[in-house]
């Protein structure tokens, strides 16, 4: 029509006046939510995505199927450019799911995806005031109570190499299913309350942090030996809370502002988790960085790196200590809310002072040695009975025996997995590792670390093993006179040695 009645300089004019015109006549107001919005992923698309998929079977004609890898659940969805009708406080709207091809001309870096997907909200005129709001919280609402009934949650790594995709998909996930509670955790009971308190206050603070002009964010160092169960506290505060976890992996990261993309890249109600600290950052760039000319105590501050006079510019293909306390507690890390940083360390002392000074780790907590609290909880999670059950003298010689034994609960549950069939078999066997552990200690005289450092603990092990291979022979084994002479004279020299 417009091609046959208007001139071809007057026909994109026409098509203006005819669309506002259409406009002006029209009873409905029509709402685009697109999936990216400028470089950030519109969290109100996925709402709508999840909040839709949640009816949407009911009255769907044709339907997109979708299951993640290693996923339980499958997602419904609508079909692109498929319509669907809603109902709210009466009031009738519908969505249609729009998706277009990206004209190839538009310049991104990252690029962006080759559709263009998008929600179109069609509400009444005359509705629209009365109930956008509402439905827009309660769509937000809605798909925050799917998210935690479902609960599917995730565990992001940051993608290796430089892919296109790993520069828009910063993040791989895969469901996240560990097992670990708070329950099964073998820790100080009164401790572990503590802890749940804690994490308990942080979820509902909104309030409070709002209040106090905080950022809603809480750090948590772990420390201690390996074994301890560092990682399994990590994901009992997952569980506890049902927030998804982004495992950073800090040699992946090249530069700080890769750093700041990938935390603009994680959700809300997220733990996200740096292993191991003291491996993974080169504090020698931060002393560079000091020697370049501001004082140290401001780069101790945390403040963004724009305001260092651009150590990005200086030091652009590394991640630095300043640049990783600005993704904890600079302006960047407060992009987003109710967020949870973990950091553990097998060596706290390795640590710089800055990541350990008040007010960067708000908690810092210490996984020790299996102590007779947390054995018990080994006891009752492995064997399935309370350590009273063993009887007083076998209760109160594993008390003994495992506060000075300093074993791991790791090397514990080892032993327990083990004889978990047999009850009697398995406390026996726990009883005399525990107390061949605290004997090595003793011999050590309180310098077990140092023994271990120095491979003597392993030594004595090897001794011990070949004590106890020594000590009973094969059956039947053809050792003739000579070489049993043989084993024996080394044994001496071995012993002189020693
Ligand atoms: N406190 C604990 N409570 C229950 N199980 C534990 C605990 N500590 C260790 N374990 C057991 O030992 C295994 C290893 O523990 P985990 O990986 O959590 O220790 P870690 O301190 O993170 O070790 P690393 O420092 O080497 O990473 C776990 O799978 C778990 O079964």
């Amino acid at each position: 029509l417009l091609q046959m009645v208007f001139p071809p300089e007057l026909r994109f004019a026409s098509l203006k006046f005819l669309n506002r015109l259409f406009n002006c006549f029209s009873f409905y107001c029509y709402y685009d939510i697109t999936e990216i919005d400028g470089v950030n992923t519109n969290e109100l698309y996925n709402a709508v995505q999840l909040y839709l998929s949640s009816f949407v079977s009911a009255s769907g004609s044709r339907l997109s199927l979708t299951r993640a890898i290693n996923s339980s659940a499958t997602t419904f969805g609508l079909s692109n450019n498929d319509c669907i009708n809603d109902v709210f406080d009466g009031v009738a709207v519908q969505w249609e799911h729009v998706v277009t091809q990206r004209q190839s001309q538009t310049y991104s870096w990252p690029p962006l995806p080759d559709e263009k997907r998008g929600f179109m909200l069609r509400i009444r005129k005359r509705d629209k005031d009365i109930i956008l709001d509402f439905y827009l919280n309660y769509i937000m609402e809605k798909a925050n109570d799917i998210r935690r009934k479902n609960q599917e949650r995730l565990l992001y790594t940051n993608s290796r190499g430089g892919s296109l995709d790993s520069r828009r998909h910063p993040w791989e996930s895969v469901p996240f299913k560990h097992p670990s509670t708070f329950d099964t955790l073998a820790m100080d009971p009164e401790r572990k309350s503590n802890i749940e308190e804690d994490l308990r206050d942080f979820a509902a603070g909104q309030a409070f942090y709002q209040r106090t002009g905080r950022a809603w964010k809480r750090g948590y160092l772990l420390y201690g030996p390996p074994g301890t169960g560092k990682s399994s506290m990590i994901a009992a505060m997952a569980n506890f809370l049902g927030y998804d976890i982004y495992d950073l992996e800090l040699t992946e990261v090249h530069s700080n502002s890769e750093l700041r993309k990938l935390l603009m890249k994680t959700s809300s109600k997220s733990i996200i988790v740096i292993e191991d600290i003291d491996c993974s950052v080169n504090l020698s760039n931060r002393a560079k960085a000091t020697h370049a000319g501001a004082p140290r105590s401001y780069y101790d501050s945390g403040a963004p790196d724009a305001a260092r006079g651009g150590e990005d510019g200086n030091n652009n293909n590394t991640i630095t200590l300043s640049g990783l306390l600005n993704f904890t507690d600079g302006l960047w890390s407060c992009c987003g809310s109710e967020r949870i940083f973990v950091f553990t360390t097998n060596h706290i002392e390795k640590l710089d002072p800055a990541l350990l000074r008040s007010g960067r780790m708000d908690m810092h907590i210490y996984m020790s040695y299996c102590s007779y609290p947390a054995l018990k909880i080994l006891l009752r999670n492995y064997l399935g009975s309370e350590a009273e059950e063993l009887g007083e003298a076998a209760a109160s010689e594993l008390r003994e025996a495992a506060e000075k034994a300093k074993m791991t609960p790791a090397d514990i549950s080892e032993v327990l997995i083990k004889n978990r069939r047999n009850k009697e078999r398995a406390v026996g066997e726990l009883l005399e590792v525990l107390r061949a552990r605290a004997e090595r200690n003793e011999k050590c005289g309180g310098l077990r670390e140092e023994c271990e450092l120095n491979g003597v603990v392993e030594e004595m092990e090897e001794e011990e093993q070949e004590k106890r291979a020594l000590e009973s022979p094969k059956e039947g084994s053809d050792c003739d006179d000579d070489s049993c002479k043989k084993v024996e004279d080394d044994d001496e020299e071995k012993e002189k040695a020693k």
